[in-house]
């Protein structure tokens, strides 16, 4: 079986790897021609993966119709930002009916649509069917170690989700599936925010009982704008909601938490963006949720303070203490309001 990765990064590498490990004849496509070379020299991408060696059945190229002709299984592995681009430019070369699987966790920035969205609009119709999206808790850092890792994927086709489980799940990979593509999809999304959030509560010297808060409350305002946008409120419980979010907000590989600490140290946005030369697309998801949330009529009070940190020049003490003396209320209501129109519905 032949397999490609759109996207040298550090989490396209690892999956590359991953189904290397599964048997698969991998080609990632890199838009660097001196990572492609390192990859197909060295068996190495330093840049993201500094003590990694890459299994052999791996390889890489800058031609994207070399990658995507004639394979029964595509990833795409670049930021919410260059989905389209990758995905308009790949779609002239596609041969045969592959699985479509996508691991980015973001909205489109400007049109603010699911990923999902994107690739069915950017592919052929007969392909709509094909497409998933693989999300959870997974840093690249420790799937690369094959360390225990459990993940879910979702499609709008059943068929389609159990096809992705069975070509990813080995001893290391434990790959659930969810029908809820929706909620799987803004799971992964928003949580990245929640991150954000996390590190600068770490950053300001706050404990464990603020992050638990932020985590806490953070998950009721995901599932609140996940259920408006047509999510189930149970994928939150599972590895696409709660699962990414303990991972996101507690680990030392985690960008976006990285990347709130450094802000709460007092660095400009961009020098961190920057310092970090990896995707944080908790920042961009911040701008896009803040959007989604005016414009679904949903409060997110923790998203609509970090938007004010992160683009509006506010202090985050003052941020803390606004969220700190917020209006009294109550706290599961829309939650218990969600499951019973979908106990009704
Ligand atoms: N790193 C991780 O542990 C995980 C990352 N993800 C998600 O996967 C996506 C990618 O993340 P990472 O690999 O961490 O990012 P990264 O910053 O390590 O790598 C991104 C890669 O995409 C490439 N790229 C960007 N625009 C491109 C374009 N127009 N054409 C071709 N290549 C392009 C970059 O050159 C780079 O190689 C993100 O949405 C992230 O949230 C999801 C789960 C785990
Ligand atoms: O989504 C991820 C892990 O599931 C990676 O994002 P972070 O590195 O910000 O945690």
């Amino acid at each position: 079986m032949k397999a490609a990765v759109l996207g040298a990064g550090s989490w396209g590498t690892v999956l590359a790897s991953l189904l290397a490990d599964n048997g698969f004849a991998v080609t990632i496509y890199a838009r660097n021609p001196s990572v492609a070379e390192e990859i197909n020299r060295r068996g190495t991408n330093a840049k993201y993966l500094p003590e990694f060696h890459i299994p052999d059945g791996v390889g890489a190229t800058t031609s994207l119709e070399e990658a995507v002709s004639d394979r029964e299984m595509i990833i795409v592995a670049v930021p919410s930002h260059s989905v389209r681009e990758v995905a308009r430019a790949a779609a002239p070369h596609l041969r045969g009916r592959p699985l479509v699987v996508h691991a980015t966790k973001g909205f489109e920035p400007v049109t603010l649509k699911r990923i999902s969205e994107v690739l069915e609009e950017e592919f052929p119709p007969f392909l709509a069917d094909r497409i998933a999206v693989l999300s959870g808790p997974s840093h690249a850092e420790e799937v690369a170690r094959r360390s225990p890792t459990a993940v879910v994927v979702s499609s709008k086709s059943r068929e389609t989700a159990e096809a992705v489980q069975s070509h990813l799940i080995n001893n290391y990979f434990r790959v659930y599936t969810n029908p809820d593509l929706i909620g799987v999809e803004i799971g992964g999304a928003l949580k990245n925010i929640i991150a954000l959030g996390a590190g600068l509560s770490d950053g300001l010297g706050f404990g464990d009982n603020a992050k638990a808060a932020l985590m806490t409350r953070g998950l009721a305002e995901i599932a609140r704008l996940g259920m408006a946008m047509g999510a189930r409120p149970i994928t939150f419980a599972g590895l696409a909601g709660v699962g990414d979010l303990v991972v996101t907000c507690t680990s030392r590989h985690s960008r976006n938490w990285r990347a709130g600490y450094m802000l709460s140290q007092g660095k400009a946005l961009e020098d961190v963006l920057a310092e970090m030369g990896m995707v944080v697309e908790g920042v961009k998801t911040t701008r896009a949720a803040h959007r989604l949330a005016q414009s679904y009529g949903v409060e997110m009070p923790i998203t609509a303070e970090l938007h004010a940190v992160l683009f509006e020049g506010k202090d985050p003490s003052q941020a803390v203490e606004d969220l700190m003396g917020r209006g009294k209320t109550h706290e599961m209501e829309e939650i218990v309001e969600g499951w019973l129109n979908l106990l009704g519905g």
